[in-house]
């Protein structure tokens, strides 16, 4: 676990007699991109939940940065994953009524930044995931790739040093996910962000450092460099 910047201990995570987490164990070093796979209801979406710190472990620790998540306050763990994670989900995750622009912008504005410096990284943002032409449109008049990559600029317009991606691409087709995946993962790679990927995408050796899956609420590991 040495040079981990995120690092979880034999997660356990029941749900009344579900157990999805069974001992998981699993790092990531800071810009690295890992991909966790596995068969659907293996635990996937609960071990991302947990590593985020979105949900608590019934046992096992979870340190970010040298901070254990679960001996944090509420309010010190919420502040953490609004500076320091950005998430991005299958869909649903823009404001359909505000722009494209205007989406990825807000995560600054919340944060306090004026409209102007905010919109002008919000561009900037687009531009580097190839879809400046979608700033004035809102996400419902744009193509289903499109609105990942700008779901994608927003979750890294604040700068996060660990983006948690569950099936990013789970409804596109699979080229427009292999394109959003690339862009994901180079634009991630260029500001040193680590990627905790989760995805069925079969063609995601190509776009990750690393590979694990998930059976059964257990970890195998698979790995590829
Ligand atoms: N909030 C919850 N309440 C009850 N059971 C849950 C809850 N979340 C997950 N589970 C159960 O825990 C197990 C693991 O679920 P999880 O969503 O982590 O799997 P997954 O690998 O992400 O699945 P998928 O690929 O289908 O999204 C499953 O049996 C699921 O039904």
């Amino acid at each position: 676990m040495t040079g981990a910047l995120l690092a979880a201990v034999e997660l356990h995570k029941s749900f009344g007699s579900t157990r999805a987490l069974a001992g998981v164990s699993f790092s990531i070093a800071a810009g690295e991109v890992v991909a966790v796979m596995g068969p659907s209801g293996s635990g996937k979406s609960t071990l991302l939940h947990c590593l985020s710190g979105i949900l608590a472990p019934d046992e096992g620790t979870v340190t970010y940065d040298g901070h254990e998540l679960g001996r944090l306050p509420d309010a010190q763990r919420s502040l953490l994953r609004r500076t320091d994670f950005g998430f991005v989900f299958q869909f649903g995750q823009l404001v359909p009524e505000l722009t494209c622009l205007e989406n990825v912008a807000l995560p600054l504005r919340l944060a306090g930044a004026k409209r102007k410096i905010a919109e002008l990284a919000a561009v900037e943002w687009l531009e580097r995931l190839g879809v400046a032409d979608t700033a004035r449109k809102r996400p419902p008049d744009t193509s289903g790739g499109q609105s990942q990559r700008v779901a994608v600029a927003r979750a890294l317009v604040t700068g996060p040093k660990v983006l948690f991606a569950d099936e990013p691409t789970g409804a596109l087709d699979s080229l427009s996910g292999e394109r959003v995946l690339k862009a994901m993962t180079d634009v991630a790679r260029a500001s040193g962000t680590a990627i905790v990927l989760v995805t069925h995408e079969s063609r995601v050796a190509a776009y990750a450092d690393r590979e694990v899956v998930v059976r059964d609420g257990r970890i195998r590991v698979s790995e590829w460099q």
